[in-house]
């Protein structure tokens, strides 16, 4: 009993072993979003992750969102919240919350769960060190272009900060906010951030995690998850899909068309689906390579 289950673990581990050599020193951005940090055994498994792909020498760094913990934090203040094509309204007393729960509230509480596995986690916020510079963006809605508040279309991505912590050994976890060239903050959905610099820092894979098992070909049916697809596949889906998978299908499109070679989509609540992606021969989810 004993021996088979310590053979169950050297079967897992020796399946790891040409991913690990492939993966050796490879930057990895990964997209945490909100709703996958719902609950704490979850969040220290993710951390646990992290920390363990850094470990056997990734460089992974973690872009992170927090929609619904914003949300709730408006709903707390009396502050009104709508969202226009997936994207949130943000008025200027909406981006003070946004700014307070992302950098100050979710970024700590992600920093502070992968630093239990010693010290590799510094937080920052995208609008640090001119990492994320934005201009203000407008949602288009029936074609036409719809004012949406302080909310941020990243135009220039100044990875150099993150470059010096992965060089020093250090994993960057980074909130979605980001700044303009004249000093006004803009909340940034974090699926594009996550994108933006992906793209930047020429990652070999971002990974997206969410709550359902990937992107389903005939949602709201969700028996059939695609596992591949194309680039051009993907662009031409696009105009079908519905709500929060536009910005991060929209979002894997960017990263694989700006040179990063693959990009998924996974199930957070899963455990551990990080390792399971990125360790086993299957994978799980969806993933985007080029044409
Ligand atoms: N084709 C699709 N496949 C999977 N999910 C879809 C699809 N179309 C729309 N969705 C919806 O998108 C949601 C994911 O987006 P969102 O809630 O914004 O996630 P997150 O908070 O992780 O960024 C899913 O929970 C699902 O309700
Ligand atoms: C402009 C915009 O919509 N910003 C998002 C930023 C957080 C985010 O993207 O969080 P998730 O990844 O958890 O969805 C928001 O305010 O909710």
């Amino acid at each position: 009993m004993r021996l088979s289950t310590a053979q169950t673990k050297a079967a897992a581990l020796t399946e790891a072993l040409p991913w690990l050599t492939r993966y050796h020193g490879a930057t990895v951005v990964i997209k945490y979003g909100g709703n996958a940090m719902t609950d704490d055994a979850l969040k220290e498994g993710f951390a646990e992750d992290v920390a363990f792909l850094h470990q056997v020498g990734l460089r992974p760094v973690v872009v992170h969102g927090g929609g619904p913990q914003i949300s709730s934090a408006l709903g707390k203040l009396g502050i009104e919240s709508t969202f226009t094509a997936g994207l949130r309204v943000t008025t200027p007393e909406a981006m003070q919350v946004v700014r307070m729960v992302l950098t100050g509230q979710v970024n700590r509480d992600i920093v502070g769960l992968v630093n239990r596995h010693g010290p590799f986690a510094v937080g920052m916020s995208g609008e640090d060190a001119h990492l994320f510079t934005a201009v203000r963006k407008h949602a288009i809605v029936d074609g036409e272009p719809v004012d949406i508040g302080q909310v941020g279309e990243i135009i220039k991505v100044d990875p150099g900060a993150v470059r010096a912590l992965l060089d020093d050994g250090r994993i960057p976890i980074i909130s979605s906010v980001a700044r303009s060239d004249d000093g006004e903050i803009y909340n940034v959905n974090a699926d594009t951030a996550a994108a933006a610099l992906a793209v930047a820092l020429q990652a070999h894979k971002m990974i997206v995690l969410t709550d359902v098992e990937g992107l389903y070909a005939n949602w709201p049916d969700d028996t059939d998850v695609i596992d591949v697809l194309t680039a051009d596949e993907l662009a031409t889906l696009m105009p079908t899909l519905s709500s929060g998978m536009v910005p991060k299908m929209e979002a894997c499109l960017t990263a694989v068309q700006g040179g990063v070679p693959h990009a998924h989509v996974l199930d957070g609540r899963v455990p551990h689906s990080l390792l399971l992606e990125i360790f086993t021969n299957e994978g799980i989810g969806t993933m985007v390579r080029p044409s």
